[in-house]
């Protein structure tokens, strides 16, 4: 019999998240049936989506929603056999059961010299949000300015790289001294730190003058506001996320978008990484390829130990981290 701990929501969040909203359980998991396997997990993701979805996802008393990578220590399943490594939908949670549905194979060949954590990451979820978000709804092209926010996080670190293989002019922004420097060493263009610069206008237009062909958005509110009339004709939106407004009790006002829309003809479209499931393979290998190859520069944001999870999760929602944010169950 194996112990399993979890972390459950106690009550929906009100505002930004508290430990307190937290609370810890521990279950004795049953022997596994056939077709199941018994996975523990290795490496847990902390993602904003946990924040506006947990709401839609999960009834207070859950163990919280989340993806983890998890080595399968005993197995009734041939297609995980005992040693393997999977992603798993358990959520927070150190040990589960499961008939094999919500699991997923790391991709064939994960190289030994690559953390396993980065199927978390860099070649996981957010590098696909990356990777298809920049080609597919930005429609970025060599030559082309790109612009993007969050830009020291998970996906706009990936987002600014994958522009510089396409040729592009990169600039970001991000919330300290320390991440605009990092996004320099990772090759972007310009960088600023949104929260220093004493006007985000000038802020934009120093770094670009010419204006911007795509936009990456990854934080909603005030930024989207003062970047859409920044956009060239004919520009392009990727509205990605808006981390900005997920703790917000109150629904924003903020500048409407038509006129910027209208009159430099812009394409804005919201979309989630799960339009492209079918092609996740085709993603999931360039990024691996680009990984081996040194053109994309990962940085995990790494906190120690599975009782660390809420500080974790709460942590990254505040900023904590450069790079994608992982928590250790050890
Ligand atoms: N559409 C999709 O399919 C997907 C969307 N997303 C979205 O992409 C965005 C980035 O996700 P991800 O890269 O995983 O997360 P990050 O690794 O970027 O972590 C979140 C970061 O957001 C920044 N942030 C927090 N609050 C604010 C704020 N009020 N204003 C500006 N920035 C803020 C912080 O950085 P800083 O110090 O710079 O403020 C923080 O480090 C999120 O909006 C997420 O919801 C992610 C995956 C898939
Ligand atoms: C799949 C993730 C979605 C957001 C909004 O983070």
């Amino acid at each position: 019999m194996v112990l399993s701990r979890a972390w459950t929501l106690i009550k929906h969040f009100e505002g930004t998240p508290k430990l307190s909203d937290f609370k810890l359980k521990e279950v004795q998991l049953p022997k596994i049936k056939n077709g199941e396997v018994l996975v523990e997990a290795e490496y847990f993701s902390v993602d904003p989506y946990m924040r506006p979805y947990s709401k839609r996802m999960m009834n207070e008393g859950d163990i919280m929603i989340g993806t983890q990578v998890a080595r399968v220590l005993e197995s009734n399943n041939k297609a995980y056999p005992v040693g393997s490594y999977v992603l798993s939908n358990a959520g927070w949670t150190t040990h589960s059961i499961s008939q094999g549905k919500d699991l997923t194979p790391l991709i064939p060949n994960w190289p030994d010299h690559i953390p396993k954590s980065l199927a978390l990451g860099t070649i996981g979820m957010p590098g696909l949000t990356a990777y298809f978000g920049l080609k597919e709804i930005c429609i970025a092209k060599k030559g082309e300015i790109v612009l993007v926010n969050g830009a020291a996080g998970a996906v706009g670190s990936l987002v600014g790289q994958i522009a510089k293989i396409i040729g592009c002019k990169v600039v970001g922004s991000a919330g300290s001294d320390d991440k605009v420097q990092y996004l320099k060493d990772i090759g972007f263009d310009e960088a600023f730190n949104y929260k220093t610069v004493g006007s985000l206008e000038e802020a934009l237009k120093k770094a670009s003058p010419e204006g911007y062909d795509c936009f990456f958005e990854n934080v909603g509110g005030y930024f989207a506001d003062v970047a859409l009339p920044q956009m060239r004709k004919y520009g392009r939106i990727a509205v990605c996320g808006a981390i900005a407004l997920y703790n917000d009790t109150t629904p924003r006002k903020g500048e409407y978008v038509h006129f910027p829309l209208i009159f430099h003809e812009l394409r804005m479209e919201g979309f989630t990484v799960q339009r492209w499931q079918d092609r996740y393979d085709e993603g999931l290998e360039k990024l691996m390829q680009w990984v081996i190859e040194g053109k994309l520069k990962y940085h995990e944001h790494i906190t120690k130990g599975f009782d660390k999870m809420p500080a974790g999760f709460i942590g990254m929602l505040k900023g904590d981290n450069t790079g994608k944010a992982i928590i250790t169950a050890k």
